[in-house]
This record gives structure tokens, C-alpha cells and sequence, in this order.
């Protein structure tokens, strides 16, 4: 057969592949409304692993990879808790014509925010410095006023402290919250919001902007001394699949300074000692290891974040020195070992590692 016919023949496949897709996802369409009406949750864990474990076993009979069965239906299952959840959260629709402003609403998180609200039937009004004045939209978020159901504060972290200060004192009448990388810099802001009797809190979303399916992913809930402003927080987010995890404004930015600061800056040291070799990115990326093809990913992924934001999250975190003293510490010791031909040595450092890492289980609940 000449190859047109064949890539012909594969065009049919393929369309029949797209068509059974559209098809799959009208039931599961029709699942998430049975589920919706009978109380079930949305993620059903014990079915999935039926899904993905009949894929691999008609594979196994068709002598297809299992592996690459599995990651389809993977991929599908993904896809249809993410339809599930954003049906779910429109129908629940907690917002019923509430209002909500958005300082710093037209920002990469503000904007996830904003549709997030909207999906939720609540009135968006979005104040940032970047947009022009116009229907619910303000350059100056003091001329929206404060008259709103729910505030939130999503600009840039030096900016949101001052902002929590003057909303201490404007005493707005709902819900307050910001949704900062770090707290160091907003404690004081809330801590006065507290006093002032508001209603704040304060959240961390450990998910970016492009996020469209929450299950799997985590949301920090930190108190800020009004537990009522926490629960109603916490209960705008009972519609999805995220992980609610509640932390003090203490631990948080202790733990971040880890969780985001170290592996940033790691990520960082790592571009700047390639870029500085001397050997070009694209030769080095041609001899392709696996380590090193899984590192260029991230840290690519991190050279492309804002860095005025990551300079933020390292330099206001009053716990951040630590962990970057630790990773200068950790490098000095492997240079003298590898320096010193100490085998022992660094055997033992690596089996330490091993043993450290072996204690963190896995996410299980990945598609
Ligand atoms: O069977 C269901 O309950 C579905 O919603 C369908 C489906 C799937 O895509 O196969 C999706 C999500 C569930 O967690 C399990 C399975």
C-alpha cells in the first residue's frame, strides 16, 4: 500500500478515536449529574483503578503496551474529573449574585481567582494597576471602595501588606483574604485586620494559574485569629477536589522556605552553573540523560516564572537564609568529598539521602 493510503486509513482511526472520545465524555457528563443529585462525591478512586486496570488488561490481550493504554485512560480520567469538578462548582453556585473584588485581579493567580468566582455566579469586580477604569473594572482598587461579600488580595507580596494595613482601617463588612506565597510579609496586615474585628484570613494555593483540575492539588488555609473567616474560606473550595490543609502563620513560612525557596533556588544554581560553563544548552541537552533531561525540564519551567515574584518569595521569607545556607553546606561538603576521593563519604551521603527520601510516600492519588 503507498503511504497516502495508509496515512488515509490512519486518518479514519483517528477520527473514530476523537468521535468514542466525544462519546465517553457525554456519559461521563451525564455520571457527574447522577452524582451530583445523589450526594456521591465526584472522585471514585476504587473505580479508577477498575478503568485503568481493564485498559491494561485489553491491552495485554491486543499486544498493546499496557503502559501506554493505562496513561491514555489516564489522560481521559483526568479530563473528566476536571469537567466534573468545574460542573460541580457552577451548579453548587455558592456565589448567587454575591460580589467579590479581586485587588490584583488581572495578575496570572488573580485571573485563576476571578474565574473561579465567576464560575460560582458570584459578581466579579476586578481593581489592578495594569487595566483602565470601565465596567466593574478599577486602576485604583480605592475607588471600588469595600462594599463587597468577599475581597481578595492577590497582588504582589510587599503591595498586599500594605493593602491588608489599609483595609485594617477601612474595616470592609465581608470575607477577606490574600493568597500570598509567603505570610512573613503580610503578618502584620492581618494581624491589625484581626484586631479590627474584619473578617480575614489567609490562603496559600500550592497550584499555578494554568491549573484546571484541582483534585490532587493543595490549598493552605493559615488562621489569622478569625476562625468563622477560615471555615467560610474553607467551604468555598467544598464544591472541588482540593486538598485543604490548615498550617499557622508560624510553620508556613518555615516549611515554604523549603517546599518553594530551596527548590527554586536549587533550580536557579543549576541554570546559572550551565549557563556559565561555557557549553552550549542545546549540545549538552543532545547527550540526554535522564537525570539531566528531568532537571533541564524544571528548571527551564523555573527560568520562565516571574522573577520578580521568586527574588519576593526568597528575600521576604524571614526564615529563607536557612535553607539556602543548608544547600550551600550540602555542596561544599560534596565538593570536598569528591575533592578528597572520599568514597566512604559520600556512599554515606547518599544513602542517608535515600533513607531521608524512602520516609516520604509517594502522592498516590496522581491520574
Ligand atoms: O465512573 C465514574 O464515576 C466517572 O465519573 C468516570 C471516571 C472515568 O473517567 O472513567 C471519572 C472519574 C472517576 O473518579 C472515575 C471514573
Amino acid at each position: 500500500m503507498e503511504l497516502d493510503e495508509l496515512r488515509n486509513e490512519l486518518n479514519g482511526i483517528d477520527r473514530k478515536l476523537v468521535e468514542l472520545i466525544a462519546r465517553r465524555q457525554q456519559i461521563v457528563g451525564r455520571i457527574g449529574k447522577t452524582k451530583l443529585t445523589t450526594g456521591r462525591a465526584t472522585r471514585d478512586f476504587e473505580r479508577e483503578k477498575v478503568v485503568l486496570g481493564l485498559a491494561r488488561e485489553q491491552a495485554r490481550a491486543l499486544s498493546v503496551d499496557p503502559d501506554l493504554a493505562e496513561s491514555i485512560m489516564a489522560s481521559l480520567i483526568r479530563s473528566s474529573l476536571a469537567s466534573q469538578e468545574r460542573d460541580r462548582v457552577a451548579a453548587e453556585g455558592r456565589g448567587d449574585g454575591q460580589s467579590v473584588l479581586l485587588i490584583g485581579g488581572a495578575g496570572k493567580m488573580g485571573g485563576w481567582f476571578a474565574e473561579f468566582f465567576a464560575s460560582q455566579g458570584y459578581a466579579v469586580t476586578i481593581a489592578d494597576t495594569t487595566i483602565e477604569d470601565g465596567d466593574r473594572c478599577y486602576k485604583d482598587w480605592h475607588d471600588a471602595g469595600v462594599d463587597f461579600d468577599v475581597i481578595v488580595v492577590a497582588a504582589p507580596l510587599a503591595i498586599s501588606g500594605q493593602i491588608l494595613l489599609e483595609l485594617a482601617t477601612l474595616k470592609p463588612r465581608g470575607l477577606v483574604f490574600d493568597i500570598g506565597s509567603l505570610k512573613s510579609p503580610l503578618k502584620a496586615g492581618l494581624r491589625e485586620m484581626a484586631a479590627a474585628g474584619c473578617k480575614v484570613t489567609s490562603l496559600h494555593p500550592m497550584f499555578g494559574p494554568d491549573t484546571n483540575l484541582l483534585s490532587g492539588r493543595h490549598l493552605i488555609f493559615v488562621d489569622a485569629g478569625s476562625a468563622d473567616a477560615t471555615r467560610t474560606a474553607r467551604e468555598m473550595f467544598s464544591a472541588t477536589m482540593v486538598t485543604q490543609l490548615e498550617m499557622n502563620l508560624e510553620d508556613h513560612d518555615r516549611l515554604i522556605a523549603y517546599v518553594l525557596g530551596l527548590s527554586h533556588a536549587l533550580n536557579i544554581a543549576f541554570f546559572t552553573a550551565l549557563a556559565e560553563s561555557g557549553e552550549a544548552a542545546p549540545r549538552l541537552a543532545k547527550l540526554s540523560s535522564t537525570t539531566f533531561d528531568s532537571q533541564l525540564l524544571i528548571s527551564s519551567a523555573v527560568a520562565r516564572e516571574n522573577p520578580y515574584l521568586y527574588f519576593e518569595i526568597q528575600h521576604l521569607n524571614e526564615f529563607g537564609i536557612g535553607p539556602l545556607d543548608a544547600l550551600c553546606d550540602s555542596v561544599n561538603r560534596i565538593r570536598k568529598l569528591v575533592a578528597d576521593g572520599d568514597q566512604a563519604g559520600f556512599v554515606e551521603l547518599m544513602r542517608h539521602g535515600k533513607e531521608y527520601l524512602a520516609t516520604r510516600s509517594a502522592p498516590s492519588d496522581a491520574v
